[in-house]
C-alpha cells in the first residue's frame, strides 16, 4: 500500500509539532497575530487541537475531524486575501524549518489553496 500524506507528514506526532509551530508563527506574524491575540488561551488551544485533527483526517490519518466546517468557522471574520496568504506562508515556513521534502510541502500548499474560497471574505 502506498504511503498516505499523513504518513509522509510523520503521522500524528509530526502533524502535532507542525501545528504547534504554525500557531507560534501566527502569533508572531503581524498580518494575522491580531486575529489570534484576540482569542483567550483556551480558544487558541482549542483551535490548535482542531487544526491538528483537521490535517490528520484530511491527509488520510486514522482520525475523525470533530471541529466545525471551514465555512462555518471563518464566516463573519471577513478574512482578507493578504491574511490568507500570511497563514499559508506560516504553514510553508514551519514545514521548511522541519525539513519536509519539497513534494510534501507542495501537496500541503495545494490543499491549503483549495480551501481559500471556504475561508476568505466570508
Ligand atoms: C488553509 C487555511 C486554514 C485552515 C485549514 C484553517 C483551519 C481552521 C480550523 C480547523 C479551525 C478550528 C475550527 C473549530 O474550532 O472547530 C480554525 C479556527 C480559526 N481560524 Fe482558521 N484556518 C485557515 C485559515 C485561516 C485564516 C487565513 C485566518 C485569519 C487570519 C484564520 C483564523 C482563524 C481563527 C481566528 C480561528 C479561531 C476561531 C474561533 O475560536 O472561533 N484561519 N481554522
Amino acid at each position: 500500500m502506498s504511503e498516505t500524506l499523513y504518513d509522509r507528514l510523520g503521522g500524528q506526532s509530526g502533524i502535532d509539532k507542525l501545528c504547534n509551530r504554525i500557531v507560534e508563527l501566527h502569533l508572531e506574524n503581524e498580518v494575522v497575530s491580531p486575529r489570534y491575540r484576540a482569542l483567550d488561551q483556551e480558544a487558541i488551544d482549542h483551535a490548535r487541537e482542531k487544526v491538528k485533527e483537521f490535517i490528520a483526517a484530511g491527509t488520510g490519518g486514522p482520525v475523525e475531524y470533530t471541529g466545525r466546517s471551514m465555512i462555518e468557522t471563518h464566516t463573519g471574520m471577513n478574512v482578507s486575501a493578504a491574511e490568507f496568504l500570511a497563514v499559508v506562508d506560516d504553514i510553508m515556513q514551519a514545514m521548511k524549518e522541519m525539513e519536509y521534502p519539497e513534494p510534501v510541502c507542495n501537496e500541503i500548499l495545494g490543499i491549503s489553496y483549495s480551501l481559500k474560497n471556504e475561508i476568505v471574505h466570508l
